[in-house]
């Protein structure tokens, strides 16, 4: 039977400009699925994310090839000290990815200075952590969501990898491990990647792109980033992990665990995962709807699906308004993507 509930719930801290995350679950024969395109997509650029729920609800997803998947801890854009205890509580997490480019309410790009210190307090941490436990060498990534022109990100990057321990050559285990989506256009990413020797990943021109294959044709990233509900599915993100043929990082749409199950399940079904996944944002959601969110554990997350929770979702409970919403926004999806045949369509309700 087919059943659906909008849920939402605040942030711990502030991301990617958002203070609450809210979506849809969908129950069909094969499990739990999530659809939660951010309120700014509209139903053409959503329509992935419906196809990516559908798949989790109705189909299930391919068998995996490993049973923990190695997960950063996502830094958003605060202060040093905010920053040292993200780090600090994160799991386990040996590798970090820290928001920079930053918009400040003026419309200008946070200082340079400030994503430094962010750097530094970070590589502070993990050292911290070190001394304390040991572990594996402590990577730092950032993410720029193409808030950099071309001369901004050329002009930052070489401070921001030294923060990061690096020596101003490339290949070394200090130093920024990679730079995701310094700038907007895929051309800008591939001047980037040129001149200077911080790998470049590419992430909205893979997942908000006509062409994701532009990226390769244009020599224009050394890693993709891969979001199962902007792209459709896991099926959908395999099959293009294969037409790319780069080194593949599976990052999450700031679901709940029910959303990021399906992340995981990309993660552990590629045939090579060389780096750490952006999976650990249930650590950014104040509540999840699932009693034992997917949280990592030694820097892994357990390849497992869980599933909605009654007394989790007594705390994740839209309101009416936000509920007719979803209702409203599920309905015209629907209308835009076709149930195939035998698969009925059903309504939100909160
Ligand atoms: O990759 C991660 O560490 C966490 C996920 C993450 O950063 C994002 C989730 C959702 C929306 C995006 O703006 C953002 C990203 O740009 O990768
Ligand atoms: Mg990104």
């Amino acid at each position: 039977m087919r059943q659906n509930i909008v849920w939402s719930t605040p942030l711990r801290t502030r991301f990617r400009g958002l203070d609450s995350r809210d979506g849809v679950l969908i129950r069909g024969d094969a499990g739990w699925g999530e659809l939660s395109p951010f309120w700014e997509y509209d139903d053409a650029e959503s329509a992935t994310w419906l196809r990516a729920a559908r798949e989790a609800a109705e189909i299930g997803w391919p068998d995996p090839v490993r049973d923990t998947v190695p997960v950063n801890v996502t830094v958003p854009a605060v202060g040093p000290e905010k920053a040292r205890e993200i780090v600090l509580a994160s799991g386990g997490c040996r590798t970090a990815k820290i928001k920079v480019a930053q918009r400040l309410p003026g419309g200008s790009i946070e200082p340079l200075a400030a994503e430094q210190e962010r750097i530094e307090a970070v590589r502070a941490a993990f050292d911290e952590l070190s001394d304390a436990a040991g572990g594996a060498p402590a990577r730092i990534r950032v993410d720029a969501n193409g808030g950099w022109s071309r001369d901004e990100a050329l002009r930052r990057l070489p401070v921001l990898d030294r923060a990061a321990g690096g020596d101003g050559r490339a290949g070394s285990v200090a130093g920024l491990e990679y730079v995701e989506q310094p700038c907007m256009s895929v051309e800008d990413l591939a001047a980037v990647r040129r001149a200077q020797h911080v790998p470049v990943a590419a992430d909205e021109s893979i997942r908000r792109a006509e062409d994701p294959l532009r990226v390769v044709r244009l020599e224009a990233a050394d890693v993709v980033v891969l979001k199962v509900q902007p792209l459709g599915g896991v099926r959908a993100c395999l099959e293009l992990a294969e037409q790319v043929g780069l080194p593949v990082v599976v990052s999450s749409a700031l679901e709940s665990s029910v959303g990021l199950a399906a992340g995981v399940a990309l993660a552990a079904a590629l045939p090579e995962l060389p780096y750490a996944c952006g999976l650990a944002t249930a650590q950014l959601l104040e509540h999840d709807v699932v009693a034992d969110p997917l949280l990592p554990v030694d820097g892994a997350l357990p390849v497992r699906r869980p599933v909605p929770d009654a007394n989790a979702l007594g705390r994740t409970q839209a309101s009416p308004e936000l509920g007719s919403r979803w209702n409203a926004r599920l309905e015209r999806l629907e209308r835009l993507v076709p149930v195939a045949a035998g698969q009925p369509a059903g309504r939100a309700a909160t």
